[in-house]
């Protein structure tokens, strides 16, 4: 592929396209606090390619021109091993996240996976020491999706998000991140402990509003402990 149809592949005028939407809403999930200090974002599948941003730069200013365009599928590989159709020409490096966005695809075929840097999940993780982040008889539960490409869940049901342990490198939560997938095929995200959340749905907008549901449920879980109220209630 020559590099004016490798640039294609980032520049259109749809603003639903992956290459407009993820300065987007990296834009916007940096006013949340989700992605500042350059950690935290955004990848989107579709059919037949991934789209990944850069990693250890500013995500809010993230421009087209500086998306990675990976063909799908293709094996979880290293760094050195993986496979482009497309890289920016400046001197940037795909998301160390990348590995960790690939597990969403494989063990739960979805569209698309945040990984914030919330201080809801960062206490959420601190409050609920165990490896298991629990809470109930919450209205937002409803906004969650049974292994976060299911169903919806309901407000009975008690939402569990497995808490893993953090590792000096992101690639390096790749494994203790599958594993907890495979042992909480409910889950909808991933808590990684003094570190963040990793979230995915079908698609762009249901990983969004997911992650939303599940900050917001943080937050919540987080001020509920510190009053002293519990977070699951029986019936
Ligand atoms: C201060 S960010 C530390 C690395 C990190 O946690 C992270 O999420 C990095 O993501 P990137 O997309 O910048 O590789
Ligand atoms: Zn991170």
């Amino acid at each position: 592929m020559s590099s004016d149809d490798a640039d294609a592949l980032v520049i259109s005028p749809d603003p639903l396209h992956p290459a407009n939407l993820i300065p987007e809403l990296c834009q916007s999930f940096y006013h949340l606090g989700w992605v500042t200090g350059t950690g935290g974002g955004i990848c989107i599948r579709t059919e037949d390619k991934v789209y990944i941003a850069p990693s250890g730069v500013q995500k809010e200013r993230i421009k087209p021109s500086h998306i990675f365009v990976l063909p799908y599928p293709q094996a979880a590989s290293p760094h050195a091993d993986r496979v482009f159709l497309r890289r920016p020409s400046l001197n940037l490096k795909e998301s160390a996240c990348t590995p960790l966005f690939w597990n969403s695809f494989e063990l739960r075929d979805a569209g698309s996976c945040i990984h914030t840097h919330s201080q809801h999940a960062v206490m959420a993780t601190l409050l609920w020491p165990g490896p298991v982040f629990r809470i109930s008889h919450q209205e937002m539960i409803k906004g969650v999706r049974l292994g976060g490409t299911g169903k919806a869940l309901s407000y009975l049901d008690t939402l569990e998000l497995p808490i893993i342990e953090n590792t000096p490198n992101e690639e390096d939560l790749k494994d203790s991140m599958a594993a907890a997938m495979v042992e909480y095929p409910d889950a909808a995200g991933i808590l990684v402990r003094r570190h963040g959340v990793y979230v995915w749905g079908s698609d762009w907008e249901k990983a969004k509003t997911q992650t939303e549901c599940l900050d917001y449920l943080f937050e919540i879980g987080v001020k509920m402990k510190l009053a002293n109220l519990p977070t699951v209630l029986d019936g």
